[in-house]
């Protein structure tokens, strides 16, 4: 049923010839995605419960971005189905919860593995280190180290940024990111 609802969208808002891009919201269960999304559309911090299936946005964090997001549930169970998401996205934020340091490995083989698919091969990635305000919290540069995000260079642009979605504090920042590295994507692939 998600699945049929995901494709429903996607044909109606088709007909939308002022598309905002779209942007895949992927990550390790209780990362803090659905906290994020709600952020910043709302600007409240929402009470979730774990994603089954997925929630889809349209948010535009400053004048003149807007994007439609899609956050799905990231529960090893469910995991298999993020690949019916890939089609199509403009870029991937990948959500890690920062102060997580046992999990980083999982993190880091999922977000290689998302990016191997060949509809993903390209696509700029903003990491958002997020929960930021935890004591135990990573810095950015740990984690950029932990997910071996150098192996990526030259195949993707990619940028980290520190949050937290409790605040909001770092949120804009990358989307903003985001936002350009979609326009120098976008320039480069030639559309
Ligand atoms: N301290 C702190 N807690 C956070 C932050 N962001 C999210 N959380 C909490 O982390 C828990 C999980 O957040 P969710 O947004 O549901 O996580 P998710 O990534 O959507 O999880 P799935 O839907 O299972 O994939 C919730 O209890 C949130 O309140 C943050 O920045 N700081
Ligand atoms: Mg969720």
């Amino acid at each position: 049923m998600g699945l049929f609802l995901s494709r429903m969208y996607e044909v109606l808002s088709s007909f939308n010839s002022d598309k905002p891009a779209r942007l895949l919201m992927l990550g390790l269960d209780a990362a803090g995605k659905t906290t994020i999304l709600y952020k910043l559309k709302l600007d409240e911090n929402l009470q979730t419960i774990p994603t089954i299936g997925f929630n889809v946005e349209q948010i535009s964090p400053c004048r003149g971005v807007s994007f439609t997001v899609w956050d799905v549930g990231g529960q090893e169970k469910i995991r298999r189905l993020w690949q019916h998401y890939y089609q199509n996205s403009d870029g991937l934020i990948f959500v890690v919860d920062s102060s997580d340091a046992d999990r980083m490995n999982e993190a880091r083989e999922e977000l290689h593995g998302i990016l191997s698919s060949p509809e993903m091969s390209t696509v700029p990635v903003v990491i958002l280190a997020n929960k930021q305000d935890l004591p135990m919290a990573m810095k950015p540069a740990d984690i950029v180290q932990k997910l071996d995000m150098n192996s990526l260079r030259g195949k993707h642009k990619w940028f980290i940024q520190a949050a937290c979605a409790a605040t909001g504090e770092g949120l804009i920042e990358g989307m903003l990111e985001m936002s350009n590295l979609v326009k120098q994507h976008r320039k480069e692939s030639g559309y």
